[in-house]
């Protein structure tokens, strides 16, 4: 089941290249993050009873590194501090929930998690409580619902002293928030959501990077979207198969938009848990897309519901609008995830396909790639001793062109590199469509190491490199040809600003010790995407120097 609105799927992540930060979770432990961690029993266990006793020994897992939860997991040992960590750890009591399964407690906030979960330490033992939805300075009413390693997940079940500097209901415009689990953020002001998530960039760097303060540029306020509702482009309804005794009942239910029983839900997921939701509209999408919605659910519940073959697995509904950004212009909306979408960003025409990766929120795309062109063309040293100005541009994980295209006048040439070929096709009709001759912009599929081998003839000392890879970040192959290929210039765009202070980081470090020329972070900043979410999208500029 997928819903778009939520962080892509965590991806496995070799840790080879952050190997310290296997001991924040815990010094003490022997465990990687990710596998399972079995109890050691008190008392030795034999006999008939042995296999039972084993089968109740518990497993505890550690989250995969750089996931959501281990952002979580990170920032409550940070909160309750290493020292206080170790000894939990040595005392062996760190698995320990000192709260039964639905436990009801009062707690006051402590802080905010980079996921947006407020954090709580409880008084009675260094443990921490995660609750959505809920600010730094707030007393809460919270059920306890799930325990992990030094922390348990809690429903917030009431506030019951709000922060009034923070929180504000009346901002609030969905009528599922607090349920929904697409946003986070919709009782802030605009401006606290930026600086929420200015301090989660700067969280990343400081433990995830493992550099030194003095590498990391102080970040400036977040870069807002111009459209802080209605922005959303793409989003992904999905709903559950019917109950398995009403598949296999002789009397198949009848099942219309008049006559719809609760267990038809066609929506997002629930917070905190896989159940899906049922939803009519969503303020964060645009217009066009929830004027499509009503017509999409009664497509769903005539054609998927009636059809009593329903498969068990959840099945999705794919939706995406044009959004042009020229007011003549219809904008319509995409079910067919195979159907070529149009948009335009600025002065140019984008196609991709609908099921492939697009940006999506169109209103902060222009802000966002003129902000690149910036980095690499306004913030030029200048002088006597300046180096040349840039005229080459690789674009590695470049998608369907949206960089390589919009910089491309800015550049005598252009290449990009592409894992799927259906992006790989629309970069190139992208370019043709916006004018670009081929042998000024060429774009290849394959592996982002692979583009290397290609631009050998670029002149390295004039060549910028943007990448701009998905959640799980780069890879030690790209990362050691990126350093033999010395480009005057990275620019690193991210969805995913822990993976990308894992990458810089090692950027940095590497380039260090090989002596000679070495890469510094020029500047990094936030990019809000994702309004009313707490998701940030983080640019980090690199310059050899
Ligand atoms: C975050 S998207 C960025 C796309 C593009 N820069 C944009 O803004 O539209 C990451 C892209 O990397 C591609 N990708 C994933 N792994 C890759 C790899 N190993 N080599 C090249 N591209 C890859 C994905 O298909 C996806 O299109």
């Amino acid at each position: 089941m997928t819903d778009a609105r939520r962080p892509r799927s965590p991806q496995s992540q070799d840790l080879s290249v952050r190997p310290d930060k296997k001991t924040r979770l815990g010094s003490a432990s022997p465990a990687r993050p990710g596998t399972p961690v079995k109890d050691e029993p008190n008392t030795k266990s034999g006999g008939k009873n042995s296999s039972r006793k084993k089968k109740q020994k518990q497993k505890h897992t550690l989250p995969e590194p750089y996931t959501a939860e281990f952002v979580v997991a990170t920032d409550v040992a940070n909160l309750l501090g290493q020292e206080t960590v170790d000894a939990a750890v040595a005392e062996g009591s760190e698995w320990s929930s000192p709260f039964q399964h639905r436990e009801e407690l009062e707690l006051t906030v402590s802080a905010l998690s980079s996921s947006g979960d407020s954090l709580s330490v409880v008084p009675s033992k260094p443990w921490v409580i995660v609750t959505p939805l809920a600010l730094p300075g707030e007393k809460i009413r919270v059920r306890v619902y799930r325990s992990a390693r030094l922390y348990s997940y809690a429903d917030l079940l009431d506030v019951i002293t709000p922060n009034p500097e923070f929180r504000d209901m009346s901002r609030v415009q969905c009528k599922y928030f607090g349920k929904c689990a697409g946003c986070q953020y919709q009782m802030l002001s605009y401006e606290k959501q930026l600086d929420l998530k200015r301090d989660v960039v700067v969280k990343a760097y400081e433990h995830f990077s493992d550099l030194s303060p003095s590498s990391v540029p102080t970040v400036p306020i977040t870069i807002g979207s111009p459209l802080q509702y209605g922005y959303r482009t793409k989003i992904t309804p999905h709903f559950d198969a019917p109950p398995k005794k009403l598949q296999k009942s002789a009397d198949k239910p009848l099942v219309t938009i008049e006559n719809k029983p609760d267990w038809v839900k066609i929506g997002f997921n629930q917070i905190g848990t896989r159940q899906v939701m049922d939803i009519e509209d969503c303020p964060i999408a645009t217009p066009t897309l929830n004027e499509a919605l009503p017509p999409l659910r009664k497509n769903i519940i005539e054609h998927a519901f009636l059809q009593p073959s329903s498969d068990q697995a959840a099945a999705s509904e794919l939706m995406s609008s044009t959004n042009t950004g020229h007011t003549l212009e219809k904008h319509v909306c995409v079910t067919d995830h195979k159907a070529t979408v149009r948009e335009r960003v600025g002065d140019n025409t984008f196609e991709y396909i609908a099921g492939s990766f697009f940006q999506n929120n169109n209103s902060v795309l222009l802000p966002l790639t003129s902000y690149v062109r910036d980095a690499i063309f306004a913030h030029h040293p200048s002088g006597p001793t300046a180096p040349p100005r840039p005229t080459h541009l690789v674009d590695a994980y470049c998608g369907s062109g949206l960089f390589a295209i919009t910089l491309a006048r800015s550049f005598q040439k252009v290449a990009g590199i592409e894992l799927s070929e259906d992006s790989i096709r629309c970069a190139t009709r992208n370019a043709q469509l916006n004018d670009i001759p081929p042998d000024q912009c060429s774009f290849m599929s394959g592996d982002a190491a692979n583009i290397f081998a290609t631009v050998q003839d670029f002149p390295r000392d004039q060549t910028v490199l943007i990448i701009d890879p998905p959640r799980k970040g780069t890879d030690a192959k790209f990362i050691d040809q990126l350093l033999e290929f010395q480009g005057a210039l990275v620019v690193y765009v991210s969805c995913n600003v822990h993976t990308q202070a894992r990458d810089v980081g090692t950027i940095l470090r590497k380039s260090e010790a090989r002596g000679g020329r070495r890469y510094v972070m020029e500047s990094l900043v936030g990019f809000d995407l994702f309004p009313q979410t707490a998701h940030v999208e983080s640019v980090a500029v690199l310059r050899l120097v």
